[in-house]
């Protein structure tokens, strides 16, 4: 199977390298500059934070190409770009344009609501959103080579979050205890090819890196999106709709590399100034949440 290959294992290398880092959303070059001067191991080229997004409203595409440029220009770590689920000449543009990953996103507007991209044919590595461990398991079939659980962007609110990072670890120690042939019918459940459900009742794992994002608003919530198993985290409003984005990205830095020091924890959450106000998630319609975006 595609998830085996040399070529996939490459892609799934690149990932393993940004963990226990932080990705940060970024729309212009200045916000670049300010992650990268925090410690961010990647940043996130998109039109604008999800938060942004949320309360404009409108479609959201990829980036305009001159943003992404110039972001590309202003930093030396690895720069990724968002394109719309089952947006596949957006992908193929951004492969052209050699960005180092590419988040096929819930965040944007979605080009396809029954099909995501078949990633396994492009050179350029793919980061996909998951809600549970069936619609991780869907994305590595078709060729992800790094899972983030969705939480729900833009919102500053972390509950999404830890819904997801729970019900993906939950899922994943459910399938450590099936016989083979329960595993045959899992699989059917988690509507998620046999030989990746197997690959992971085997290893209690995902086979590609899992990483958290949605709603991490202060260094605590990053802390406990790595105490409930994200192997690193991704930012966006909670930096920059934050009063002092460049101290916050620093500290949420400190506390994603010092996760297991409760001491590090509260020096990063020292003088933060205000944080975004944040959404009650409850009170979202189902149509105002991003993370129901693809299956
Ligand atoms: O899809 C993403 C990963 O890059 C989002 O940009 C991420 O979820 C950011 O969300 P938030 O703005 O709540 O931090």
């Amino acid at each position: 199977m595609n998830f085996t290959s040399p070529e996939f294992r490459v892609k799934v290398g690149l990932a393993e390298m940004l963990k226990g880092g932080v990705i940060m959303d970024v729309t212009d070059a200045s916000q670049a500059r300010i992650a990268e001067d925090a410690g961010a191991v990647a940043v996130m080229a998109l039109e604008r934070v999800p938060a942004d997004i949320r309360a404009e409203g409108g479609v959201a595409r990829m980036a305009s190409i001159e943003k992404i440029e110039e972001i590309m220009q202003a930093v030396s770590i690895p720069v990724m770009a968002k394109c719309r689920i089952g947006h596949a000449a957006e992908a193929r543009i951004l492969e052209a344009l050699q960005v180092d990953f590419i988040d096929e996103s819930e965040v944007l507007t979605p080009a396809d609501e029954e099909n995501h991209i078949w990633k396994h044919d492009f050179r350029v590595p793919f980061v996909c959103g998951c809600r549970n461990l069936g619609e991780a398991l869907r994305r590595i079939a078709e060729g992800a080579a790094m899972i983030r659980t969705k939480g729900e962007a833009g919102s500053g609110n972390i509950v999404e979050a830890v819904r997801h990072l729970r019900a993906v670890q939950r899922e994943i120690r459910r399938l450590t205890t099936l016989t083979p042939e329960e595993l045959v019918a899992a699989s059917k459940e988690l509507q998620a090819p046999l030989e990746l459900v197997q690959w992971v009742a085997q290893n209690g794992k995902l086979p590609v890196p899992n990483f958290a994002a949605g709603g991490v608003a202060t260094p605590a919530d990053a802390a406990l999106c790595m105490m409930l198993g994200a192997e690193s985290v991704f930012v966006g409003s909670g930096i920059f709709k934050s009063e002092d984005p460049a101290r916050r990205a620093a500290a949420i830095v400190k506390a994603v590399a010092q996760w297991q020091d409760p001491q590090a924890l509260l020096e990063a959450s020292r003088h933060l100034g205000m944080g975004m106000r944040g959404l009650d998630v409850s009170r979202l319609t189902p149509e105002e949440m991003l993370s129901r975006r693809g299956w």
